[in-house]
């Protein structure tokens, strides 16, 4: 439970007035901008995991890119159980939470490592201000099985993720089969265009932000994964991009959000959408959410009509090489056969 006044859990740089860079209050001369979005004229698409209808997923793949997935499997007491656990740790003081042994679960706030699936969709280069209002747990899924031997809370928490992902790995490769098959995928592409070894979870904490109207949890943004899958608490905040217009994605305790990312569109060549999303951030309450994302091997090359063959591996190094130099990243348009950028 949120407690108004302590904000000991909180990174320095969030708590009320210090933020300061530079000599310079990171709420200071940030122009608000309008996070309102329009009423909402369509619902997100659902698709019952149980009774998947190709045809519908199909649609939606390439009309949405994002759905509401229900009766999925995963119960309703894991996923409080798991948000429990993601609460009590993220309500430790800030230093017990740097102090987490990095492997398996890599504690950061701010801005995600530039090795993370998602980078901010912004023009121009990053300011020292931009950071998303967050902080969170980066979970590598090659060591998820590496015991936190001292540590009852984090291993408790280590061992429901650990279930959680064997739900995460089943959703996704059934999933991506049947799109696969919408799609015409060679079965031999398809082995390398999902690898749920290599795949991540990330547990975010969105933090209470006085200035909501001028900071953003997540700027605007595509994956860079194949298939993304979100659970989110009751708080809300999660936006989709659809007919030019934000709308906010309703949280639903149990039903996840999937949405398709960067190596989706270019594997389906460009039938498919990878959306854009971002998520807002509150003045009163925390958010926490517990995001999946799943990639192709590294060296498995994605081979389309629109796009020039690549690997993840070089798709990664060019969004790292772009962040670093234009401070934001490009994406798919760098890998098109008419390059657009
Ligand atoms: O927290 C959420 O609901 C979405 C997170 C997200 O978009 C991301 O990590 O890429
Ligand atoms: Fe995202």
């Amino acid at each position: 439970m949120t407690t108004l006044q302590n904000f000991s859990s909180y990174p320095p740089f969030f708590r009320p007035n210090q933020g300061v860079v530079n000599g310079q209050h990171s709420l200071e001369n940030s122009t608000e901008f309008d996070s309102d979005s329009s009423p909402q004229s369509e619902q997100l698409p659902i698709i019952d995991f149980e009774a998947l209808d190709r045809a519908h997923l199909s649609e939606v793949c390439r009309e949405w890119g994002m759905f509401r997935l229900t009766n999925h499997g995963v119960s309703a007491e894991l996923l409080s159980q798991l948000h429990d656990h993601a609460n009590k740790l993220f309500s430790q003081d800030f230093e017990s939470k740097e102090g987490i042994p990095s492997t398996p679960m890599l504690y950061f706030w701010g801005n995600p490592a530039l090795t993370m699936s998602a980078n901010a969709h912004q023009k121009g280069p990053r300011a020292d201000n931009h950071h998303n209002w967050l902080e969170g747990l980066n979970v590598s899924l090659t060591n998820i099985s590496q015991s936190y031997c001292q540590d009852p809370l984090l291993e408790s928490f280590r061992c429901l993720l650990e279930e959680y992902v064997g739900h995460q790995t089943r959703l996704a490769k059934t999933i991506f089969s049947d799109m696969g098959e919408d799609l015409g995928l060679p079965p031999a592409k398809s082995r390398s265009y999902l690898s749920p070894p290599t795949g991540i979870i990330r547990v975010y904490r969105y933090l209470r932000c006085p200035a909501a109207d001028r900071r953003w949890g997540i700027h605007d943004h595509t994956d860079s994964s194949v298939l993304s899958i979100i659970h989110q608490d009751q708080v809300g905040g999660l936006q989709v991009f659809k007919n030019n217009q934000w709308m906010d994605v309703e949280p639903i305790h149990d039903t996840l959000i999937v949405n398709l990312g960067d190596m989706m569109q270019a594997m389906s060549d460009d039938k498919y959408v990878s959306v854009r999303h971002r998520v807002k951030v509150n003045r009163v309450k925390e958010r926490v959410s517990i995001g999946y994302f799943v990639f192709p091997a590294e060296d498995g090359v994605i081979e389309s009509s629109n796009y020039k063959p690549f690997t993840y591996a070089d798709f990664k190094a060019r969004n790292e090489l772009d962040l670093k130099i234009l401070g934001a990243k490009i994406g798919l348009p760098r890998f098109r056969k008419e390059q657009s950028v």
